[in-house]
């Protein structure tokens, strides 16, 4: 039997937030080592952003999205994707295989679902008390979060100029469900990331006019590269950041060329040293001027944006693919506070120093995909669960956030789009030998001292 954060001899029981890529992959893990925990999910199925249309209201995806990792890097360690399916799956392919996960594991029935998870208050006991959408309340010694952080849109802040007398449409990239929307129509869309540059391709095609605005220049990376995906070339544990952006840097100016030569601004900053944009068909549209790109927005019109090198186009759309803010709505503000700026203070990205009890699975962007990550990051948890991992001392763990911060701050350009930034490969081993190192806590406490496996 296991202790409570409390120290009294009481079992874990253990409440599990959202049923998406990470949250089925925390619960699989519970699960296989027999501990007790509920799982409550908003929508009436798995998957969370990768269904398209989710009942749950809060879905980001839209009707042509394709996931930007390829399949052989995304699966979860046990249960590789169909062979059939292409290197960059559809949503719907994504979605798929999240149901096929939870039915092999017999998940399916120990999820809740058209549940939410209203509140977590902690009491003074250390244990907590959760509040449903239902107005129920349980009990629970552990908590994790896994409701995701791509869902509560960060529109500009301020707002352009004029934007209030714009006469068109004015909507942010988490209102894009299907290209539909665009027909015929002449649409800016503003932004450098992954949904500005899907957008806009498919702009290009449904459309009357497509603009491509963006404040910052980004390095674009092509799904393939040398023949092959992208993220499997140099996919190793084994090579670790400082070397491999260094040598893949000339190796995409090889591949790719300026991104000048698409007519898009130069970046500021080195590849590698923000979130990557990944798509192959940006570059192709930008190619054959079915996508004109432009600087920032400087103001808005009755019927026209006008953009900072002092050209305007006529527009009666304009998307703004600005990014999201972290919101946990049902922790107190000051609980961990991401605020305007984003700012998460979590040890190794997943424990709350100030709040043992207190989990947080896939609350990371990686330059590859999450499910891997959350799996990785569900059996830390599940370890310490069991006595099998232990944290160190609550000031070890400040001074690792602040190495992660100082990290974050050498390695990328300032912006609340990088504060929860980790290089895949990297955080992978960082998380293995995490498992080891609190493995020697456990053993140097007199503890059982061995991981599951
Ligand atoms: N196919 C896929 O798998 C897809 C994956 N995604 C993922 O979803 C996440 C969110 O992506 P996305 O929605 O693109 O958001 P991002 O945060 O990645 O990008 C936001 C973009 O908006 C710009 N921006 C922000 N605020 C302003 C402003 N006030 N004025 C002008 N420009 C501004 C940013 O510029 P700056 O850099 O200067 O801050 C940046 O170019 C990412 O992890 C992404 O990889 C998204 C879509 C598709």
């Amino acid at each position: 039997m296991n202790t409570s954060n409390s120290g009294e001899a009481t079992p874990r029981r253990i409440c599990v937030i959202g049923a998406g890529a990470s949250g089925i992959a925390m619960i699989k893990v519970l699960n296989e080592r027999g501990l007790d925990f509920d799982c409550f999910e908003l929508s009436d199925r798995v998957g969370g952003n990768w269904v398209w249309g989710n009942n749950n209201g809060v879905s980001a995806a839209y009707n042509t999205l394709h996931i930007n990792t390829s399949r052989k890097r995304m699966a979860f360690s046990d249960f590789p994707m169909p062979e059939d399916l292409p290197d960059f799956v559809r949503h719907d392919h994504v979605a798929a295989y999240f149901d096929s996960y939870v039915e092999h594991f017999g998940l399916k029935d120990l999820i809740t679902f058209n549940t939410g998870v209203a509140h977590v208050e902690r009491l003074p006991e250390g244990t907590f008390a959760v509040r449903l959408s239902t107005g129920e309340i349980r009990r629970y010694t552990d908590v994790c979060v896994a409701n995701g952080h791509h869902w509560d849109p960060r529109m500009p802040d301020p707002g352009f100029p004029g934007a209030d007398e714009f006469e068109g449409e004015q909507i942010h990239s988490h209102a894009y469900h299907s290209d539909a929307q665009l027909d015929g129509k002449r649409v800016v869309v503003l932004g450098m990331g992954n949904s500005a540059v899907d957008i806009a391709v498919d702009a290009s095609y449904r459309a009357k006019s497509t603009v491509l605005a963006a404040r910052s220049g980004v390095h674009i990376i092509p799904k393939y590269v040398f023949g092959r995906p992208y993220d499997q070339a140099a996919a190793s544990e084994l090579l670790p950041g400082w070397l491999r952006w260094p040598l893949a840097r000339p190796l995409m100016r090889l591949n790719t060329g300026k991104m000048s030569r698409y007519g898009l601004a130069e970046p500021t900053h080195k590849f590698a040293q923000s979130h990557p944009t990944i798509s192959s068909r940006v570059l192709d549209r930008l190619a054959h001027g079915a996508i004109t790109p432009k600087p920032n927005i400087a103001s808005l019109g009755k019927d026209r944006v006008n953009f900072t090198d002092g050209t305007s186009v006529e527009a009666d759309l304009v998307v703004y693919c600005t990014g999201y803010r972290i919101n946990f709505p049902f922790l107190d503000a000051g609980f961990l506070d991401p605020g305007a700026d984003n700012r998460i203070e979590l040890y190794r990205r997943i424990f709350h120093p100030q709040c043992p009890g207190l989990y947080f699975i896939g609350l990371v962007q990686p330059l590859g995909a999450v499910m891997p990550i959350a799996e990785r990051q569900s059996q830390l948890v599940a370890d310490h669960l069991q006595g099998r991992y232990e944290l160190p001392s609550v000031a070890a763990q400040q001074r690792e956030i602040e190495r992660y911060r100082a990290r974050l701050a050498r390695r990328y350009v300032a912006s609340t789009r990088h504060t929860i930034q980790v290089d895949f490969d990297d955080y992978m081993l960082e998380l293995r030998l995490e498992r080891i190192r609190g493995q020697h806590r456990v053993a140097a406490e007199g503890g059982p001292g061995s991981p599951a496996p």
